[in-house]
Order: structure tokens, then C-alpha cells, then sequence
């Protein structure tokens, strides 16, 4: 198996002539949640978004340096973006959640990028993803309900569902609690650490507590750049970085 699912070399980013990222090189462990921080408009969204490369739709984009996803090159030019975006998915901010049923949410995915399917598979993959999000037993006799009536906290958890029929093995959350309460927040922090069971996560968060609270490894970036990486707790009590200490402390933001 291998041990690293990300392998970021000398990678730099820009959206026209503005460098967004500089020359990042780093590795992300398989089967970990890695969460990245830094103060507002460092990179960390930029990156999350090469990872897939969503970041290409509507803008005029270049990069340098080479990143490797599962040992791909995800920008060599055989790529075919619709696979790289069924193996790497992402949530976002702001649960995202279509204005269609809870079911024909979760086949949304699968219906554009697998040609043939039965609708008893259609069935079994709503039932084995919701069960995998822990929406199954609340949802499963309102399949038709639509999927804005639901609670934040449950669309967002929808939202994870439906990138599972698509079976991927990279999971991008873009500050997934940011727009839910403490209990929602609490919910969806057990649910990525239970989803690291069969997935690599990576998490962009402006919370620092919720970082310790979750992560394995984390990566603190400033100005595009990386400044820090390392095992959570050792990065949090004893950071190597002065920006660090002082991005940690509160000292700037
Ligand atoms: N589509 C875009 N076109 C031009 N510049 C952009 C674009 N998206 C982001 N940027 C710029 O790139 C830099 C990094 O932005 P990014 O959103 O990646 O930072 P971030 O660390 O995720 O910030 P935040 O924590 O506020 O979400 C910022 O200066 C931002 O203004």
C-alpha cells in the first residue's frame, strides 16, 4: 500500500500573473487526515483546489513544479479531469446540496459518469452511502424529501454521501463545519474521523482547536508558502517555526 497519496514538488500556482502558491514540496500520508491552516488568502483553498483541479473552470491559470495524486501526475496532458474529480472529492464551505430529492442527490455522480447502471445498484449505492454518513436510519423512508429541507449538519453529511458512489479515494473538505452550530460541528468532526477508516482526508480549517481536534498531520502555510509540516500535536506544542508559534499563539491571523 502505499504510504503517501499526495506528492507536492516544487509546485507554483498563479491565476494570471498573480503567484498564489510558491513552490510547495511536501508529501500527504494515505489514511490520515491532514489539515491545513494559515491566515486568510495564504493558498490553503488554491491547493485543496489543484488537488482536483476545479480551480481551472473560469479562470485563466498556470503552475510550475509537479503534483502527484495516488502517483499520477495530475497535470501530465493524458489526464482526463473526470476521473481525477470521481477519485478526488471535495465538500465545501457551504453545504452544497442540489435542489432534488435526498436520492437523486446521492446518484447525481454516479448517473453523469458511469454509463450503464441498474437502478437496484442505484438503490444499494443510496442505502451503503447514506449508512456510511450515518443518514441512512433518520432518511430512509423519506428518500424523496428534498435535500435543502434538511438540517445543515445533515446536508452537509449528504453532501459526503454523494461523493461515495463515485468511489473515491481522496476526500477534500474546504472548512465542511464552518457554517454549523457546535453540535452540527461535533457530528461532522466524528464523522471525518470514522471516514479515515477508507479514506485519505484532507481538511482546510481556520480553527485551530477543530485541527487538533481532528488531524493526524498538519500543514501551516503563510503567503503561499509552506512554512511547517508535522505530526499534529508536535506541530501545536512545539513548532519548529517562529511564524508558527505565533500564528498558533493568536498573534496574527
Ligand atoms: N479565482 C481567483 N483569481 C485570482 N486570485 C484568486 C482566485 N482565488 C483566490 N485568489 C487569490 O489567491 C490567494 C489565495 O487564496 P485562497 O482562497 O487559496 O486562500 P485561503 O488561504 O484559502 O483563504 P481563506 O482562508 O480566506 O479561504 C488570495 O490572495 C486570493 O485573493
Amino acid at each position: 500500500m502505499r504510504n503517501h497519496v499526495v506528492n507536492t514538488n516544487e509546485f507554483s500556482f498563479w491565476y494570471g500573473d498573480f503567484q498564489a502558491l510558491r513552490s510547495l514540496t511536501f508529501n500527504i500520508s494515505a489514511f490520515k487526515i491532514t489539515a491545513l491552516i494559515g491566515p486568510s488568502g495564504c493558498g490553503k483553498s488554491t491547493f485543496l483546489k489543484c488537488l482536483n483541479r476545479i480551480n481551472e473552470r473560469g479562470n485563466v491559470v498556470s503552475h510550475e513544479g509537479s503534483i502527484q495524486v495516488f502517483g499520477q501526475d495530475i497535470y501530465h496532458p493524458t489526464v482526463a479531469l473526470p476521473e481525477l474529480r470521481k477519485q478526488v472529492g471535495m465538500v465545501f464551505q457551504k453545504p452544497n446540496p442540489l435542489p432534488l430529492s435526498i436520492y437523486e442527490n446521492v446518484i447525481f455522480g454516479a448517473r453523469t459518469h458511469i454509463k450503464k447502471i441498474k437502478a437496484s445498484e442505484l438503490d444499494d449505492m443510496v442505502e451503503s452511502s447514506l449508512k456510511r454518513v450515518g443518514l441512512w436510519d433518520d432518511l430512509k423512508d423519506q428518500l424523496n424529501r428534498s435535500a435543502l429541507t434538511l438540517s445543515l449538519e445533515k446536508q452537509q453529511r449528504l453532501c459526503i454521501a454523494r461523493l461515495l458512489p463515485l468511489k473515491p479515494k481522496l476526500l477534500l473538505l474546504d472548512e465542511p463545519c464552518s457554517a454549523l452550530d457546535p453540535a452540527g460541528i461535533e457530528a461532522i468532526e466524528t464523522l471525518i474521523k470514522d471516514l479515515k477508516k477508507d479514506y485519505s482526508i484532507i481538511i482546510v480549517t481556520h480553527s485551530m482547536s477543530q485541527a487538533k481536534r481532528v488531524s493526524d498531520e498538519t500543514i501551516f502555510m503563510y503567503m503561499g508558502e509552506l512554512v511547517e509540516m508535522g505530526q499534529t500535536e508536535a506541530l501545536f506544542n512545539t513548532p519548529k517555526e517562529a511564524k508558527t508559534a505565533a500564528y498558533i499563539e493568536g498573534r496574527f491571523g
